[in-house]
C-alpha cells in the first residue's frame, strides 16, 4: 500500500485549522515540523480536487506551500519514527513515543502517541506549559485542560499528583487520541470530553486551570476560566505570542487576576496568573 506525504508549509497560526481541513479529506497522521507540517494520507483516499479548494480557501489570508511525495507503507513507519524526536523538556521531563528507547531516565517521562492532536513537547507552547507545570504544587489539586489536544498537560497534572483533571477539546480527534495517551501513560484521574467550556459537563471548581488554545480564544474565555477558580487558584495560558501579552493581562484585570510570572519561548509566551480577592 502506498501513502502520499504532503508537506505544508505555513505560518504556525494556521497550522492547526489547516491540519482540522486536511482531517476531514481523509488525511489522519500529522507532525509539526520547522517549515510547518507533514500530512499522510492512503494515497487511494488521496483527492487532489478537494485539496486545491482549501488551497484556494486560504489563498488570499497566508502564504501556503504544498509539496508532495508518495511513500510505500512499508518505509512509511520508519518514515514517521525519523522524524519525530523525543523532547526534554528542562532537563525534568521525557516525551516520547512508545517506539523510542529510553536512554536516560528523568523525574517525569510521558508517551505520546502523535496522531492529528495537537501536543507533543515540540511546539514552543506546550514546552514551556509542560515547563512551568513542574513548577506548580498539583499534589491532591482539582485541574481543568481546556483545549487539550493529546492531552499532554493532562498527564503531566496527574503525574504531579492531581487529584482529578477535567480535559476538553473541540476536536473529536482529541478525544480519541488523548483517550489512547491516557491508556498508554495508566493515567486513572483524567476525563475528556469534546467541546467548548460552555458546552461540555464541569463538576465543581479548580485550583489550577491550563489553557494552552490561542489569543482570542484565552481573550474570550478568561472571564469564564475566573469563574470557575477556587480563590488563589491558578491560571496557567499559553498559545499566544510575546507581543499579546499586555493584552491578556490586560483583559485579565478586570478578572481580578494578577501576574506571578511568564516565561517565553521563540516569541511565543506563557503566563502565570493568579485569581486574588475583590
Ligand atoms: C495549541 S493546541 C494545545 C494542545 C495541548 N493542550 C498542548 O498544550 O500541547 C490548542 C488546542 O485547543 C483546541 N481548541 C481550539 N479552540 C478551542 C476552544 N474554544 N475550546 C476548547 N478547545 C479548543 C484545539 O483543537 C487544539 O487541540
Amino acid at each position: 500500500m502506498f501513502y502520499t506525504k504532503l508537506q505544508v508549509q505555513c505560518n504556525t497560526e494556521f497550522s492547526e485549522i489547516l491540519m482540522a481541513e486536511l482531517a476531514e479529506i481523509g488525511f489522519d497522521t500529522f507532525l509539526e515540523n520547522e517549515d510547518g507540517f507533514e500530512a499522510y494520507v492512503e494515497e487511494a483516499r488521496y483527492d487532489a480536487e478537494a485539496l486545491e479548494i482549501i488551497k484556494g480557501k486560504y489563498a488570499d489570508l497566508t502564504p501556503i506551500g504544498f509539496s508532495f511525495e508518495n511513500i510505500e507503507k512499508k518505509n512509511w513507519n520508519e518514515e514517521w519514527e525519523k522524524s519525530y524526536e523525543p523532547i526534554i523538556v528542562d532537563d525534568r521531563c521525557l516525551i516520547r513515543a512508545d517506539f523510542h528507547k529510553i536512554e536516560k531516565k528523568y523525574p517525569y517521562e510521558i508517551v505520546i502517541t502523535p496522531k492529528m492532536s495537537f501536543g507533543t513537547g515540540h511546539h514552543q507552547t506546550t514546552y514551556l506549559m509542560i515547563k512551568n507545570q513542574m513548577d506548580i504544587d498539583h499534589k491532591y489539586r482539582s485541574v481543568m485542560d481546556a483545549g487539550c489536544g493529546t492531552a499532554i498537560l493532562s498527564i503531566m497534572a496527574e503525574k504531579l499528583g492531581a487529584k482529578r483533571v477535567t480535559a476538553f477539546d473541540i476536536d473529536e480527534w482529541s478525544v480519541i487520541n488523548g483517550n489512547e495517551n491516557l491508556q498508554i501513560n495508566n493515567c486513572r484521574v483524567i476525563e475528556i470530553q469534546q467541546g467548548k467550556i460552555s458546552e461540555v459537563s464541569i463538576n465543581g471548581k479548580f485550583d489550577i486551570i491550563l489553557a494552552n488554545i490561542n489569543k482570542n480564544v484565552l481573550l474570550d474565555e478568561i472571564k469564564t476560566y475566573s469563574t470557575y477558580l477556587n480563590p488563589l487558584g491558578l491560571l496557567l495560558l499559553s498559545g499566544f505570542y510575546t507581543h499579546d501579552i499586555d493584552n491578556l493581562l490586560q483583559e485579565a484585570s478586570k478578572y481580578n487576576f494578577k501576574e506571578l510570572r511568564r516565561d517565553e519561548k521563540e516569541k511565543w509566551a506563557c503566563l502565570l496568573l493568579q485569581l486574588i480577592g475583590e
